[in-house]
């Protein structure tokens, strides 16, 4: 059953038309990855689904009911939550009282340490979250967003600036959490690498709609995608 459906949706800026009749169906539990060029309207379609801008036309459906339009705040609450590309963590704050503050059961501690298990912090939970190292910082923020008991999370490049061990051990916190705790996953990423490692499905953008989806071989390979990335069928999408 699909639990995030994409109906046609369509954004323009202006004479630019940033999210051209998007659609696409995510299922309950699944992990999908949405890749595309810069400026193909990624951030836009995450933006339309967590209610920070409105569609021109379309449909936002989740868990079966409607949430065009509605406000971010009204959309966090029925269950969607959305990582950003620049970690928002109180740097002052310990990791644990960074989750605590997150939390919506506050006195929850083995829900809190449940988390610090799953986003591999447990050894760092009394440090300040300023001191910690860059992909420790973006799992935080990943616990943070855990910390609020979501159904679905949309990440926006969670890898940005890692190192290539970091960037493998955030695919692998990704499958923990999908496993673990059943939840929908769909990540927006440039690295190749990491799309591999998450083993999902692959959806590529190009001027506001889905050009292709697939699994990784088949995108990899795939002459348009090729093309979107080299102008020419010749190499193989690795950026
Ligand atoms: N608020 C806005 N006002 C005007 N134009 C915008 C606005 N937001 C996005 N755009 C334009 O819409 C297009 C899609 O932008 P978007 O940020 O969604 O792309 P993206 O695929 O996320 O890019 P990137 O990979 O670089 O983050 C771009 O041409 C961008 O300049």
């Amino acid at each position: 059953m699909s639990f995030l459906e994409l109906k046609s949706l369509t954004k323009n800026f202006g004479g630019l038309c940033a999210v051209d009749g998007f659609s696409l169906d995510i299922a309950k539990g699944s992990v999908n990855a949405l890749v595309g060029p810069n400026g193909c309207g990624k951030s836009t379609l995450f933006n339309l689904i967590t209610g920070t801008i409105r569609p021109d036309s379309g449909e936002v459906l989740f868990a079966g009911v409607n949430i065009t339009g509605r406000p971010p705040h009204e959309i966090a609450r029925l269950g969607i939550g959305r990582k950003f590309q620049v970690p928002a963590i109180f740097d002052e704050l310990t990791v644990r009282e960074n989750l605590i503050v997150a939390s919506r059961k506050q006195n929850d501690r083995t829900a809190q340490a449940d988390i610090l298990a799953q986003i591999h912090l447990e050894d760092q939970a009394d440090t300040l979250a300023g001191e910690l190292a860059h992909g420790q910082k973006q799992w935080l923020e990943i616990g943070l967003l855990l910390a609020q008991a979501p159904a679905l999370i949309l990440l926006d490049e969670p890898t940005a600036g890692m190192t290539a061990p970091e960037t493998r051990a955030t695919a692998e916190l990704i499958h923990r959490i999908n496993r673990d705790r059943g939840l929908t996953v769909l990540v927006i990423e440039h690295d190749m690498g990491f799309i591999e490692h998450l083993a999902c499905p692959v959806h590529v953008m190009s001027k506001g709609k889905i050009l292709k989806s697939g699994n990784f071989s088949e995108i990899r390979n795939d002459a348009d995608v090729k093309a979107l990335y080299f102008g020419t069928a010749e190499e193989t999408v690795d950026a």
